[in-house]
């Protein structure tokens, strides 16, 4: 049996920046990806980088076209990131599905290969995989596509419907409305973004709106069944109507669940909570110690940079001191893609007010930013959320052009305990969009 000091199973973010941080050390490690298009992960081959890559072209490109450029970037990213750690001396790369044996032993199976390794440490980074929601004829009617297989289509889905209004969700409508589909996002809540402020939901809808996105809240999908190659969707609306929705393709964007499905965790004694998640500390040790998880599969935020932290928090923990624990990881901002870019960190104004606190409310327009009529985008709002006491921000929402990079500013101030007045004087390059952050805390009421 081969012998290793650390076992990678699924080829994340985390695991693989761990696995060259150990081999850097000495470690011999084995990597197991299931899939030889999956290498780098979910991220490079299935959802941020293909996502974005579309997302960008949308407004340069044809589909077709936009499709092929990015199967071009995603294939190099890929082959980029098997390189990088196949090349690595210390490290094997297997192409296999792993399941536990024991706690310390990992059965690896490919067409060509049958056999079982022994970690001293074992690092699971499966991921997650797409919820396929209860609804007749969803896995025997054509064209019902996860996020993955939509991207891989050539052709233009002319009608698309959408099932969530969650990040995909929304990513996609605005991608698809502005490639030129007629989308129909069908959501179970009341509205968008419920964690947001109704103003920002309200906002945000609007803007999808003059894209041409619709939208259906409060419905219930029904059933799926094809109509020769379209799809029709029946539903109920918020009022409990029925109607029939004829398209040509729909994609599930119903949430995402821990992939676990294949390991047989309980061989190894792994434990996972009521949801599927996989069970850590805030070290992101397993109930066995020797076992760790990062990324998606052990719950909570679902994005890469959480699972490159939780790569720094597992090298803390075996080559540091331990300090950096899920527990103190600083203020964590998010942006959802969709036109313009909608980005968030720290409380909403409900949620400030919820916990109790004294608050200001600064509010602008994008149109007020010269930058956003430069570039012809001057859809959007900011707010920003301030405790009154201490002046130090308490949340920030950009819903403008480029916020996916401004709020990365604020989210430092915020985890510096800057004080509000820090960000409204500072000298910022002109003409960006980062300088409307002047005038919004300027704004402060
Ligand atoms: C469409 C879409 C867009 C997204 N956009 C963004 C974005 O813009 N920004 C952002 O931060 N996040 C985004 N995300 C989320 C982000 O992709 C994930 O949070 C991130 O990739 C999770 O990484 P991970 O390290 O947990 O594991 P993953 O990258 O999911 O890697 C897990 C790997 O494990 C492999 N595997 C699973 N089971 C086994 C097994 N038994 N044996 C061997 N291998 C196995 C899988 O094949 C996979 O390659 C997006 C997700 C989607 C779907
Ligand atoms: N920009 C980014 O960082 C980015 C982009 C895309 C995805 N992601 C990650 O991927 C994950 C998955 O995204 P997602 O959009 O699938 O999940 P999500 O949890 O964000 O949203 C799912 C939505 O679907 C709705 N829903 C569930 N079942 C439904 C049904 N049967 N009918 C109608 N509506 C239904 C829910 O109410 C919810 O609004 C996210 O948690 C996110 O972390 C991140």
């Amino acid at each position: 049996m081969k012998k290793y000091d650390a076992i990678m199973i699924g080829f994340g973010k985390g695991s693989k920046t761990l696995a060259a941080e150990m081999a850097k050390r000495g470690k011999h490690v084995a990597m197991i990806e299931k899939s030889n298009q999956m290498y780098g992960g979910t991220c490079i081959n299935e959802g941020c980088i293909p996502s974005k890559s579309l997302i960008i072209q949308a407004d340069k490109n044809g589909y077709t076209k936009a499709v092929e450029n990015k199967e071009i970037l995603v294939t190099k990213l890929r082959k980029k990131n098997f390189d990088k750690l196949d090349q690595l001396e210390n490290v094997d790369v297997y192409t296999a599905t792993a399941q536990f044996v024991s706690d310390h032993e990992v059965h690896i199976k490919n067409e060509e290969l049958d056999e079982v390794l022994y970690g001293d440490m074992l690092f699971i980074n499966t991921g997650s995989e797409p919820n396929i929601p209860n609804i007749k004829g969803i896995h025997d009617t054509k064209h019902v596509y996860t996020s993955a297989e939509l991207m891989k289509l050539t052709e233009l889905p002319k009608r698309l419907a959408i099932i969530g209004g969650g990040y995909i969700g929304l990513e996609f409508s605005s991608m698809y409305a502005r490639y030129g589909s007629k989308v129909t996002v069908f959501e179970h809540g009341e509205r968008l973004v419920k964690r947001e402020d109704k103003d920002i939901a309200d906002e945000i809808q609007k803007v999808l709106e003059s894209q041409g996105v619709a939208f259906e809240f409060l419905s219930s999908v029904e059933a799926f069944e094809n109509d020769g190659e379209q799809v029709v969707v029946s539903y109920k609306d918020a009022s409990g109507n029925n109607h029939r929705l004829t398209v040509d393709g729909v994609l599930l964007a119903a949430g995402r669940h821990a992939n676990t499905k294949a390991l047989a965790l309980d061989q190894a004694g792994v434990k996972v909570d009521a949801r599927g998640n996989v069970i850590v500390n805030e070290h992101l040790q397993t109930n066995v110690p020797h076992i760790y998880a990062m990324g998606d599969v052990k719950g909570g935020l679902q994005f890469t940079y959480i699972s490159l932290d939780d790569y720094r928090i597992v090298k803390d923990h075996l080559f540091g001191e331990g300090k950096r624990t899920t527990e103190n990881r600083g203020n964590i901002a998010y942006s959802v893609f969709i036109s313009p870019t909608f980005s968030r960190v720290g409380l909403s104004e409900q949620e400030a007010l919820k916990a109790a606190h004294n608050i200001k409310i600064a509010k602008m327009p994008a149109a007020a930013i010269p930058r956003a009529n430069v570039i012809s985008q001057p859809n959007g709002l900011l707010k920003a959320v301030i405790d009154a006491d201490t002046e130090q921000v308490l949340g920030c929402v950009l819903f403008c052009a480029e916020s996916e990079e401004m709020i990365n500013f604020v989210a430092l101030a915020m985890d510096q305990k800057l004080p509000y007045q820090a960000i409204r004087d500072h000298i910022f390059t002109h003409p960006t969009m980062s300088e409307a952050l002047n005038d919004l805390f300027s704004n402060v009421q």
